[in-house]
């Protein structure tokens, strides 16, 4: 017997990650291919945006999906997020050259509290949030705490675009295939101060890196070819990320919703006190998924260095939170 389709609410839709994403979901890519799914699209109330919108839900329209049980346009949240099992919020305004992420957060802040009160008060009590807008840490926790009547762990930020480009740079530097590395993952912030780490990474049950052995390469090099990649995609395209954005994006979901066979992944979210982190705190932890939760990877030992990094981009975390106190 077929599935029940589920309800998946994109906001941002018309914009380029909305592009880049809206037909991978309906073909199956984040929730499998035995999963039906209707979409349930927000815009901006603006017509140009609404009518952007109309021409991306005519294209899904003409690819036929099999899985794609029923389709909605709309313009306000309240619509766009009542009874949706998963919300991946990201409309929001991208930066341009030579800003930083977290030089959105006047610009999109507000969003966020509005979509946070609207998930609160008509999405399944069971959603699954994940945000992509930026700076996508501090407006996830804007959202979790603009939505007291729901789970907090179940809102998200998204963290799996740098796990995935560490994982690239990974593989180039040992020569070794992508799908080969384990254990790897990403602390923090998804800004410049992220800590993405290899210490416990292994590739074929060797250590990464007593095979790199390389740690000015790991400090002068891997960390910063990370941390700022979004800033160089940026450079290169004179537009930010948006087709590594979407995969990332569905790379989440699955893994959150369908698991990851014991494998580690990178995913921000609300601390209940791991490492030292604060309650509440929306951080990039390595984690498992199984039957739809994740766990904490705990009990890592977190060396001098690693220890400033995390200080460093938890640093960063409280300012932001602090900037958007007035909103919660
Ligand atoms: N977390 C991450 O790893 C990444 C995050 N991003 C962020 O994702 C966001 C979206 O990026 P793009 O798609 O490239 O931008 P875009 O400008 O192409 O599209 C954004 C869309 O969101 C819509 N929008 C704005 N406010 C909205 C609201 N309140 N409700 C519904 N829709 C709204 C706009 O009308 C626009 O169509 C940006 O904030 C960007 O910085 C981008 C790449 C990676
Ligand atoms: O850098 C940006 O502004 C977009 C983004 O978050 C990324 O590519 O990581």
């Amino acid at each position: 017997m077929s599935k029940k389709p589920v309800r998946v609410a994109v906001t941002g839709a018309a914009g380029q990650i909305g592009y880049a994403l809206l037909f991978r979901i309906a073909s199956g890519e984040m929730l499998g291919k035995d999963q039906p799914v209707i979409l349930q699209l927000l815009e901006i109330p603006d017509e140009k945006a609404q009518k952007a919108l109309k021409g991306v839900m005519m294209e899904l329209e003409d690819c036929a999906f099999p899985l794609l049980a029923g389709m909605e346009a709309h313009s306000d949240p309240m619509g766009a997020f009542k009874d949706t099992d998963y919300a991946l919020l990201v409309g929001a305004r991208p930066r341009g050259p030579g800003m930083e992420r977290k030089d959105l957060l006047a610009a999109n802040a507000q969003i966020f509290t509005v979509q946070g009160k609207a998930l609160n008060a008509v999405a399944s009590r069971n959603v699954k949030v994940l945000v992509v807008g930026n700076p996508a840490n501090t407006n996830a926790y804007i959202a979790m705490k603009s939505a007291p009547d729901l789970p907090a762990k179940n809102f998200t930020a998204m963290l799996r675009l740098d796990h995935n480009r560490a994982l690239s740079q990974i593989a180039a530097k040992t020569g070794k295939p992508v799908s080969s590395i384990e254990k790897l993952c990403v602390w923090g912030n998804h800004s410049p101060t992220m800590y993405a780490d290899y210490r416990f990474a292994t590739i074929e049950g060797q250590s990464v890196k007593a095979m790199i052995n390389d740690e000015d390469w790991n400090r002068n090099v891997f960390l910063p070819t990370v941390g700022k990649r979004g800033a160089a995609i940026i450079e290169a395209r004179g537009l930010s990320s948006a087709a590594s954005a979407a995969n990332a994006a569905i790379d989440h979901m699955r893994d959150w919703a369908l698991g990851t066979n014991g494998k580690w992944v990178t995913m921000g979210i609300p601390s209940q006190g791991w490492y030292g982190i604060p309650q509440d705190v929306m951080f990039g932890f390595p984690v498992t998924c199984a039957n739809g939760e994740y766990t904490v990877v705990e009990g890592l030992p977190i060396d001098e260095f690693s220890q400033q990094c995390l200080n460093k981009t938890l640093a960063e975390l409280e300012e932001e939170r602090q900037g958007v106190a007035h909103l919660i």
